[in-house]
């Protein structure tokens, strides 16, 4: 696959930090228009060009095109299609992902990407299952994945991510459309193995971070990350996952940043919940959305169902939904039987 030098619309819905930051580093060279559902903040965006709220510290590319406006921002990809094999990315959470495709229900849509992390609450279901429900298969769809903090693709730091769809023509179409400069993209055709292990990570970095707002010390993170990927690889392959995914950028690579980094959003929570700190107030401070937070509590009832043992999720949903303080839970945890390590 060739590294694409003619520049393509792409439409990415969603203005928040990862959204607005995969605008503009796709903007370096594609016609990007970038969406965001609040009027006023987008005109705020605008005005400064730079988005104030949730990425600021990083100017818009004077070529990347704003808007609050649907149909407009809808328009930018669909006249374009065929030709110019137009992207739509959406990047919003996984709580906007089914009301946003709702939006796009009946219209002419080239295809999807989406970049949420996480099981969908209640349904339990992953992204590309929502996506299936409610625009079916015959759009196709692309998870895009791994080890990616906005504020660093946004400065243009090297990143490698990987695209997961089962269809072979929209992996090429986004790598030949992402790859380049400092973006590494790489593809698989294992959605649900590179959407479980981009969910369930961020329940992982909940844990390391309450494990270091503990002080427990490097030997006990070593611990938390690898039980975390036995954890993940569990659910993933129960799930239809290849075991060979969890290895890769999606699964261990993700895993490691996000565990270990401190610009995580859900490794900040880890460390508020060591403090002692209640769960409404450490999201209201947070002021962007921890995926692992709902995720921790739709993985704890999807194992549940399935009979799978995820026991650090289990200590993460309770110390987050039922009261339980992280000492206690990693307490619990040190007590629990020895196992085969591989089984
Ligand atoms: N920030 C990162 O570094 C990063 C990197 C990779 C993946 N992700 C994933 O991308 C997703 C979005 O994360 P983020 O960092 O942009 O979150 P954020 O909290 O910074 O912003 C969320 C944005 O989504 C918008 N939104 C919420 N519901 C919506 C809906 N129904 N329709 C349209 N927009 C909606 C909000 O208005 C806001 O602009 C998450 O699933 C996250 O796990 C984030
Ligand atoms: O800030 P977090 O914890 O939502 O993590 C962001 C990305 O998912 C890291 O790849």
């Amino acid at each position: 696959m060739q590294e694409q030098k003619t520049p393509s619309k792409i439409t990415v819905l969603g203005a928040g930090a990862w959204g607005t930051a995969m605008a503009i580093a796709l903007a370096r060279r594609h016609d990007v228009l970038l969406w965001g559902r609040n009027p006023a903040q987008m005109a705020e965006t605008e005005a400064a060009r730079e988005n104030l709220h949730y990425l600021p510290g990083h100017p818009l590319p004077a070529d990347l095109k704003l808007g609050a406006d649907f149909d407009a921002a809808l328009a930018h990809v669909v006249e374009a299609y065929p030709e110019q094999a137009p992207l739509l990315v959406l990047a919003c959470p996984v709580a906007g992902l089914r009301p946003l495709l709702e939006q796009l229900k009946g219209r002419a849509v080239p295809n999807v990407v989406w970049l949420c992390k996480g099981f969908e609450a209640g349904t339990g279901l992953l992204p590309h299952q929502v996506k299936d429900e409610v625009l079916g298969q015959a759009v196709p769809g692309a998870a895009l994945s791994g080890p990616s903090f906005a504020q660093e693709v946004a400065r243009g730091l090297p990143c490698a991510l990987t695209v997961a769809s089962t269809s072979e023509a929209l992996r090429e179409r986004v790598v030949a459309a992402a790859h380049g400069d400092n973006l590494r993209v790489y593809s698989c055709d294992d959605m649900v193995g590179v959407e479980v292990g981009g969910a369930v990570k961020n329940v992982m970095a909940i844990a390391t971070g309450a494990a270091d707002g503990l002080g427990l010390g490097l030997n006990a993170r070593a611990a938390l990350i690898t039980r975390g990927l036995a954890e993940i690889t569990r659910l993933g392959v129960h799930l239809g996952a290849q075991p060979a995914t969890f290895m890769g950028l999606a699964g261990m690579g993700d895993l490691i940043l996000t565990c270990t980094g401190d610009l995580s959003r859900n490794r900040r929570v880890g460390l508020a919940l060591a403090q002692g700190k209640q769960l409404d107030t450490i999201v209201a401070e947070l002021g962007h959305v921890a995926e692992g937070v709902p995720c921790a509590k739709s993985v704890r009832m999807l194992a549940q169902r399935l009979g799978v043992d995820m026991p650090i999720t289990n200590a993460v949903a309770a110390v987050l939904f039922d009261g339980e303080s992280a000492a206690e839970m990693t307490q619990q945890l040190l007590a629990r039987d020895p196992r085969d390590e591989l089984a």
